[in-house]
Parts: C-alpha cells; structure tokens; sequence
C-alpha cells in the first residue's frame, strides 16, 4: 500500500513517523492539524496499538478530535490537561530559524495556543515547506466576523505604514461563504511575497482591533522533522544546535494506510 502514495505523502508520513518516537509514555500531546498532522495521529494511533503507550491528546481543531477519536486516541481539553508535554503539527512554511507560517487550513489560532501550552513543539513537514524567508505562502490572520470589512482596512493600512510591499488582503471564502475557522471567525489572507520582519508584523497586525491572531510562529517551535519521499529524515533540533539524519521504513504500514482519507 505504501508503494501508492505520491512522493510527497510518504515524505509526510515518514516524518510524522518519526516525530512520534518522541511521544513518551504518559506524556500529555498536543495534536495538530492538517494533512501532516493528520499523518501523525494514524502513526501515534499505531504505537499506542502496539506498544500500549497510553497518552492523553488535546487535538487543535474539531477536524483531529474527529479524526483522534476514530483511532480509539483519548482526548481532552486544554483546560483539562492545563500544560502538555508536546506538541507536534504540520506547517505552511519554515525557516531556518524554525519561524512558521500557520494556518493554510484555518486552525491557526487553537494551533499556537495549544503550541505555546508546550514544553516542546515539533513541526513535520516536507521538504517544499523549507523557505530561505516566510511570505510566499499567504500569511492568514483569524478576525472577528463583527465589521471585518473595516479591520481588513486597518490591516491594509497597516501594511502601508510597514511599507510591506505585497499587499493584497483576502477574505479566505468557503465556496460562496466565508470559511468560519473553530472559533467561529473568519480567515484574511495577507499575500505578501516575502515578510522582511515576521516578528515586528506579527506584534503589529495583533494590535489592530477585530485581529484575533496571526499564523506567525516565532520562538515557538523547537525541532523540526523533514520527511523525504524516499524514507530520508531530517531531524533539526534548534536548541541543541543538531542535525539529524534518519530513515523510516515503509514496511508493515498497511494498517495505518489502511484507514486513509483525510
Ligand atoms: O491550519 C492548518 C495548519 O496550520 C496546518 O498545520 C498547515 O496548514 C499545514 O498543513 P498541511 O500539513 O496539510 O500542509
């Protein structure tokens, strides 16, 4: 089964594979969210099948807890669980500073509280998320439904002042709807090209009223796990200073594909 996935979802999958290992047991996980994340929670799944880890995961969107509760994963809030030992989840884009972006599929703001509530984030991604400088994937800010049209002005306004030089603001749409994010907002998307400054924009868009958070991740992350779609890892560990060569097997995986369909 391994053998049909597409390059990019066995370079997925092999880093969330090995991002895993560092689930321990007892340990409290934040579960990310996306088509990444989405690998990790099938591949936790698998070793609390096999080896009987036992792990409490506070999930960062209604789509995981879905998808957790599926695969027989326990769960519990934020506020039950207080503080987590770990938080692994997919990203939009990194550099070579582990900032991301966040927030291609709207969980953006439940993602970075729960990151933060973290001992540890571990980002997972593949080889295309790795960026010499953030921007080229649309940043997303979650707003307020109540008068987006004037805080998506005030952002703009604010990207003047910057002198930001992409400026195109975007109300991210759900068919002929606005996409509503978990927490019942909605989603622009700043198409800027490239951010000179994330964390001086990140600090200015979240004082403009209306602007909930922005999926600027900046001193959050700690390792990130790059799949190949080869069976090739990467694990880069920003406090230690090391860099890690691995690889992952695909061998006895049908029963983690077997469940596929996210
Ligand atoms: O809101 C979505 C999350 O931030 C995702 O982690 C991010 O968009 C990456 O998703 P994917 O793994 O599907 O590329």
């Amino acid at each position: 089964m391994a053998a049909d996935l597409s390059p990019i979802d066995k370079a997925k999958f092999v880093a969330a594979k090995r991002a895993v290992e560092f689930i321990e047991d007892g340990m409290r996980v934040g579960l990310g969210t996306g088509s990444t994340a989405a690998w990790m929670v099938r591949c936790l799944a698998e070793r609390m099948r096999e080896e009987g880890l036992r792990v409490t995961g506070v999930p960062t969107s209604s789509r995981t807890a879905g998808l957790a509760r599926q695969l027989g994963i326990p769960i519990t809030s934020l506020d039950e669980a207080r503080w987590l030992d770990l938080t692994i989840d997919g990203a939009d884009e990194f550099d070579h500073d582990l900032a991301l972006i966040k927030g291609g599929g709207g969980a953006l703001l439940q993602e970075k509280i729960v990151a933060t509530a973290s001992d540890r984030m571990i980002v997972i991604a593949d080889t295309a998320k790795e960026v010499a400088q953030l921007g080229g994937f649309p940043l997303p800010l979650e707003v307020i439904p109540f008068g987006w049209q004037t805080t998506k002005a005030l952002i703009e306004e604010t990207l003047v002042s910057l002198e930001v030089l992409g400026r195109d603001v975007t109300l991210r749409m759900n068919g002929e709807r606005p996409f509503v994010t978990d927490e019942g907002n909605y989603i622009v998307d700043l198409h800027l090209g490239r951010i000179g400054n994330p964390r001086q924009l990140s600090l200015v868009v979240n004082q403009i009223p209306g602007v909930v958070e922005n999926g600027l991740f900046i001193d959050i992350c700690d390792i990130v796990v790059i799949g190949h779609g080869d069976g090739r890892v990467e694990v880069r560990d920003i406090n230690a200073g090391t860099v890690e060569q691995d690889r992952v097997e695909f061998a006895d995986t049908d029963n983690i594909f077997a469940d596929l369909g996210d």
